[in-house]
């Protein structure tokens, strides 16, 4: 006897190719507001995990559980190299945040969020606002990035810990941290790269952007007095440093062959197509900053939970020293002969104990 449908689309979750114990797998649902959901909890070795809620209309469940384990494995690693006292976790709403988003529905979230206050704390993250989490954390105690209890919007933070981490590899790279007439391609003007392009301006920096969104691209031509490609040529640009800004998977085996400049340093998440362009980046001579490690920002704000200067100062410091950490994986990776992913991923897991 079977008791699996044979349409049944998605891997049983123990056998699914991104299971990699994972501790708690929650498939979350509310008939009344159509509520559609899967939270992960990767490890809480550090600490009760962290890591933000995204709303996708995913095409299968299948995709939805596949992006829940990966990105909350990724949030494991992440907040064990920003030195977080937290572990690694994620959720995903099954939903078009432009068409289904409710406020019933993100309350029925809310409440499968609030049973899990001791071992997982959400956030925003893409297709959920500020307002969003704030409409949360009225539900649950364990939402962060509010305005109430929180700093409110990341971006600034990531930023920041993007432009100190393109500092760091400048520093390792050139032998000089100053980025005063070094060309940058900022692919991707949105909440981070307008701002990293800010700092990168700030310090004499000249700018190529790039992006789909013409209004943004307007903006950041007229601010930073910028030459201007097509979003899709952003990495041939004759440039110092490329900073990946956008979505993820720009790095792969047909782009890294025609990269031009030395250094690959942005705030885009899952930047590297497969593991093995981490290793191509290296033997192409150029300096990868992993993606995971650079834009940890976001988070180290969200786990803040206080909203007065103190918590600003904490969460501005633990930023700004992603560029220290940065320099250790490079000094590493260039001692050992191994990609700088490899060696973040190796001082991810001693660190939570893999
Ligand atoms: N916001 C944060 O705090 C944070 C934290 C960690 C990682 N990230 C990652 O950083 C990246 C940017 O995040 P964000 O919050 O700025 O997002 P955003 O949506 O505000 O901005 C993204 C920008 O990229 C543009 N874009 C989309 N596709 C593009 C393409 N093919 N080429 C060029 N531009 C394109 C969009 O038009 C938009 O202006 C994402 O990968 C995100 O996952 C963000």
């Amino acid at each position: 006897m079977t008791l699996i449908p044979e349409a049944f689309d998605m891997a049983v979750t123990f056998d699914h190719p991104e299971f990699d114990h994972h501790e708690q797998v929650l498939f979350c649902t509310d008939k009344k507001s159509g509520l559609k959901a899967i939270i992960a909890v990767h490890n809480t070795n550090l600490g009760p995990a962290i890591g933000g809620c995204r709303m996708w209309l995913y095409e299968t469940s299948g995709e939805a559980l596949t992006d829940a384990l990966r990105l909350s494995r990724g949030m494991t690693y992440k907040n064990a190299l920003a030195g977080l006292p937290h572990g690694g976790g994620k959720s995903v709403i099954i939903a078009d945040s432009h068409k289904d988003k409710t406020p019933e529905l993100i309350e029925a979230f809310a409440h499968h969020v609030r049973c899990l206050a001791d071992r997982y704390i959400t956030a925003e993250d893409v297709g959920i606002t500020s307002d969003d989490a704030d409409r949360m954390a009225r539900i649950a105690p364990n939402v962060g990035g509010t305005s109430e209890q929180g700093l409110g919007d990341p971006s600034p933070y990531t930023a920041l810990g993007v432009y100190h981490g393109i500092k760091a590899a400048a520093q390792h790279k050139f032998g000089d941290a100053n980025l005063k007439g070094l060309r940058i391609s900022v692919q991707g003007l949105g909440n981070v790269g307008f701002r990293l392009a800010t700092h990168l301006y700030e310090e004499g920096a000249i700018l190529t952007v790039s992006d789909v969104y013409q209004p943004n691209l307007d903006k950041a031509i007229a601010t930073f007095d910028a030459d201007t490609c097509a979003p899709d040529q952003a990495h041939l640009v004759d440039c110092d440093i490329f900073a990946p800004c956008a979505l993820g998977g720009g790095l792969n085996s047909k782009t890294i062959p025609e990269i031009k400049a030395t250094v690959v340093a942005g705030a885009a998440n899952n930047q590297l197509l497969k593991a093995e362009d981490d290793e191509a980046l290296r033997h192409a001579g150029i300096l990868y900053a992993p993606d995971y490690v650079i834009n940890a920002g976001g988070v180290i704000a969200v786990a803040m939970t206080g909203n007065d200067e103190k918590a600003e100062a904490e969460a501005t410091e633990k930023t700004v020293a992603i560029g220290e950490t940065l320099l250790e994986i490079f000094d590493a990776a260039k001692a050992q002969n191994q990609p700088t992913g490899k060696i973040a991923d190796q001082i991810a897991e001693q660190r939570f104990d893999k």
